[in-house]
């Protein structure tokens, strides 16, 4: 059953249509990502869902409520942002404190949840500074604790990332994960990164220009891309011509354009022998780039580029010239009509 309902929804910025009579739901407990390009409208829904921006026509429900009408103060939704958002002149503790302190709460009780909240983001010791004397990570994760501190019914993270270095963005994505699960907070993060988009979720919903493009798992996503853009958002998929692909291996293929992943082509000095189920090329490799412990080869397919990407070893197995032999099974192969 939906915790929350997003029924509907338009919303234009003067002529610009927005959000295109978009629906969808979350179940409570959930870690859901809206995932999409620059401009296709994640941070406007989110700050429809915070309140903070209005909508033209639909209908949004938390829990049983309808929650269109209601002031942002009245939601108990939480939101983090992409900058910190901090009150410069609070300290850690005062700001964290804060949320607790407009709800009258006593201060006996202020100080064991706020102190809760700054151990839960593993900033003990640091109560007494300002922000200013804080990292970004830092920043953030105090922007995390005034945010949690306050039990919200939902946790909105607009690409709370976005400021911070990738070694220090996996810390704070466990770091969000890890308290996610503990207090089984619904939560909504927003990012145009497909990689972070995968790590975090347990569903996803891809945004283009306003409309779901694709939802489900990241598994899903990832594996059945059901459109040529999902595609390419998601899986840095090689896409190729249908007609291109049948001149290349002799097979009939109808469909305008086909997808395959890059680790699913298998890469060979010799020719392989031919099993029915698969289909056969050869190309020359034109660049090599390590990424990580994946080795990617691009390799010339006559005038396409083919992405091949196998696990890397000590050794380099091909060079920059070779010659190679590629095959793939033709249960790995999506086609796409247009
Ligand atoms: N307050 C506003 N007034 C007018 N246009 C706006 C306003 N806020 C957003 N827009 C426009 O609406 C579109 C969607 O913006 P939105 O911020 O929701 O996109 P986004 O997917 O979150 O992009 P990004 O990842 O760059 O933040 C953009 O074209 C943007 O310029």
């Amino acid at each position: 059953m939906a915790y929350i309902e997003i029924h509907n929804v338009e919303k234009y910025y003067g002529k610009q249509h927005v959000l295109k009579n978009l629906s969808l739901s979350v179940e409570k407990g959930k870690f859901v990502t809206l995932l999409g390009a620059s401009g296709c409208g994640k941070s406007t829904l989110l700050r429809i869902l915070a309140g903070l921006t209005s909508i033209d026509s639909g209908a949004i429900y938390l829990g049983e409520e309808d929650i269109t009408h209601l002031s942002p103060n009245k939601r108990n939704i939480g939101m983090i942002f992409q900058q910190y958002s901090l009150f410069p002149t609070m300290t850690v503790y005062d700001n964290v404190a804060f949320g607790l302190k407009m709800r009258k709460m006593n201060k006996a009780q202020i100080r064991s949840m706020v102190s809760e909240a700054i151990k839960m983001v593993n900033l003990e010791g640091s109560e007494k500074k300002y922000p200013s004397q804080l990292s970004g990570g830092e920043q953030q994760r105090v922007a995390l604790a005034r945010c949690i501190v306050t039990r919200p019914k939902v946790l909105l993270l607009d690409e709370p990332f976005s400021a911070i270095d990738a070694k220090l963005r996996k810390s704070l994505q466990s770091k969000i994960k890890e308290i996610h699960k503990e207090l089984g907070m619904t939560s909504i993060f927003v990012t145009h990164d497909q990689d972070e988009a995968m790590v975090m979720s347990d569903y996803i919903y891809l945004l283009n220009s306003g409309v779901i493009e694709q939802e489900g798992t990241p598994i899903e996503l990832y594996s059945k891309p059901r459109t040529i853009f999902a595609a390419e958002f998601i899986g840095d998929y090689n896409i190729i011509d249908g007609n291109f692909l049948s001149n290349i291996t002799g097979k009939n293929f109808t469909c305008k354009k086909i997808a395959f992943r890059p680790e699913l082509v298998k890469i060979c000095k010799q020719p392989l022998y031919q099993h029915v189920d698969s289909i056969y090329f050869s190309g020359v490799i034109i660049d090599i780039v390590l990424q990580g412990n994946i080795v990617r080869y691009h390799v010339m397919v006559d005038k396409t580029k083919i992405k091949v990407d196998i696990l890397s070893s000590q050794e380099c197995l091909y060079n920059i010239g070779d010659n190679v032999y590629l095959s793939l099974q033709m249960s790995n192969i999506i086609q796409y009509a247009e």
